[in-house]
């Protein structure tokens, strides 16, 4: 644990340490990866299979997925594990149709002036499922099914091999989610390969998707080149207790996110130092003979306990912006109101994290190391565009015609005031 400490009490560089939680330092990644991105786009296909055989240890001759290898991925994946995916499709399926549904075309006349806006989606959509330290057949789930309730036309996934066999469940997951092409291709080159193109890889116009830091790097170093959803790295959450709370639950809670990486991070603010001292014994005690044990130990040294008023918990929260907000206190709602940054936000003693990892409906997918300041999670919205349109009648025109002749000559740009002008001689 970083810090353990009341919030009054927190000096700058403190504050700073929790606030950075996991970053790695960039510069020994972005040398990496920016040669990873360089060959990749100058030697295509050969180079994915140089850095997936140096990275996935996996010699590998075709990346696309055949029909053969879902059908062998269905006989392998238990049956439970099949209808839960689509059990849980039903419902993500049903969120995002609701957001779809909530998106509305408009426009405003007024004196012979019509403008709106229209709804677009975007064409080639990448969805990058992430498979190093686990697997992620939801991560396919919730990258796939916005973009289709979007009307991408074209939706292809990749996810690294994980040996020969590749990962079944991801497959299974694809297949219900019908989308249009998989690849068995992993890290910072996949994401080189959706932004340039290869022999084997289309070239898309958004990747979106959760990953490690070499793939979320990779995102924001092509960002330009294709869109990207937003920074989605090593996972997080932070926690707002107070007398209340239920400390097992705060335990399961933070062992359930620091599971997914060494580098995830976990943050719990409270309302006094017996309940910070409590809840610390339990997340240490819970620890000892949890799962992922490696993993959670290393996870555990990102994270930390701050004690103080409810007000400083959550303004702590606020510039913490976590990618999972979890308000375990007396009145969740009333707390909620003075929530600004978060990913996405979980109420009470029964919502934890991992219903809206799988199956509530809600999107995984959320910015981290503190991009919910400036980032929604992903949505219908990501795979949309909205260009303006407008109309205007001769009579709208000359309604207007001063004012942008006017602005026009003062920028000295003679020829928008003529392109005015002349349609009014
Ligand atoms: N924020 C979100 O929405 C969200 C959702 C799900 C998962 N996650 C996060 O996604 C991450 C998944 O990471 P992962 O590692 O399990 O899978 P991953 O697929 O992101 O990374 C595995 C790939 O990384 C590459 N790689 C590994 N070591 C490398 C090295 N030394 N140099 C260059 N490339 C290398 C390999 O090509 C490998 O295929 C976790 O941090 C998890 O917390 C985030
Ligand atoms: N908690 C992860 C986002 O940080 C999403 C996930 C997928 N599978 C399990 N969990
Ligand atoms: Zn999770």
């Amino acid at each position: 644990m970083i810090i353990f400490k009341k919030i009054d009490d927190l000096n700058e560089e403190e504050i700073q340490k929790i606030m950075d939680r996991n970053k790695t330092n960039m510069d020994n990644i972005l040398p990496i990866v920016g040669d990873i991105l360089k060959n990749v786009r100058e030697n295509k296909d050969s180079a994915l299979k140089e850095y997936t055989k140096k990275f996935d240890g996996v010699d590998i001759e075709n990346f696309r997925v055949t029909k053969e290898e879902i059908e062998t991925a269905y006989e392998n994946v238990d049956s439970k594990v099949v209808c839960s995916l689509e059990q849980a499709h039903e419902n993500i399926y049903e969120f995002h149709k609701a957001q779809l549904d909530n998106l509305k075309e408009w426009a405003l006349e007024k004196d012979g002036i019509s403008t709106g806006q229209i709804i677009r989606p975007i064409e080639k959509a990448g969805c990058y499922v992430p498979g190093g330290k686990a697997f992620y057949p939801s991560s396919v789930l919730m990258t796939t099914i916005p973009a289709k309730v979007a009307g991408v036309k074209e939706v292809v996934v990749t996810s690294p091999p994980n040996g020969t066999k590749g990962n079944y469940a991801t497959l299974v997951a694809s297949d219900i989610c019908k989308v249009d092409s998989i690849f068995k291709l992993g890290g910072a080159q996949a994401i080189a390969s959706l932004a340039y193109g290869t022999e084997s890889i289309p070239k898309v116009d958004i990747i979106v998707g959760p990953g490690n830091i070499f793939v979320t790097t990779a995102k924001k170093l092509v960002y330009g080149e294709v869109a990207i959803d937003f920074p989605a790295g090593p996972s997080e959450v932070l926690i707002i207790c107070d007398e209340e709370t239920n400390v097992d639950y705060v335990a399961l809670d933070f062992l359930a996110q620091a599971e997914h990486d060494p580098n995830a991070s976990c943050v719990i603010t409270t309302t006094s130092e017996d309940k910070a001292v409590e809840i610390k014994n339990r997340i240490i005690e819970t620890a000892q003979n949890a799962k992922r044990k490696e993993i959670i130990v290393k996870a555990l040294e990102n994270s930390a306990i701050v004690y103080g008023s409810l007000d400083q918990c959550i303004d702590l929260s606020n510039e913490y912006a976590p990618e999972h907000l979890e308000i375990m206190t007396k009145n969740p709602r009333e707390v909620l109101k003075y929530i600004n940054n978060a990913g996405s936000i979980f109420l009470g003693h029964y919502a934890p994290v991992p219903v809206g990892d799988y199956a509530s409906g809600t999107n995984h997918v959320l910015p981290t190391s503190g991009c919910a300041k400036m980032y929604s999670g992903l949505s219908v919205e990501t795979f949309i565009k909205k260009p303006t349109v407008q109309e205007l009648t001769r009579d709208g025109l000359k309604s207007i015609a001063d004012v942008v002749t006017t602005i026009a000559e003062a920028e000295g740009l003679y020829n928008h005031a003529e392109a005015i002008k002349g349609r009014l001689k």
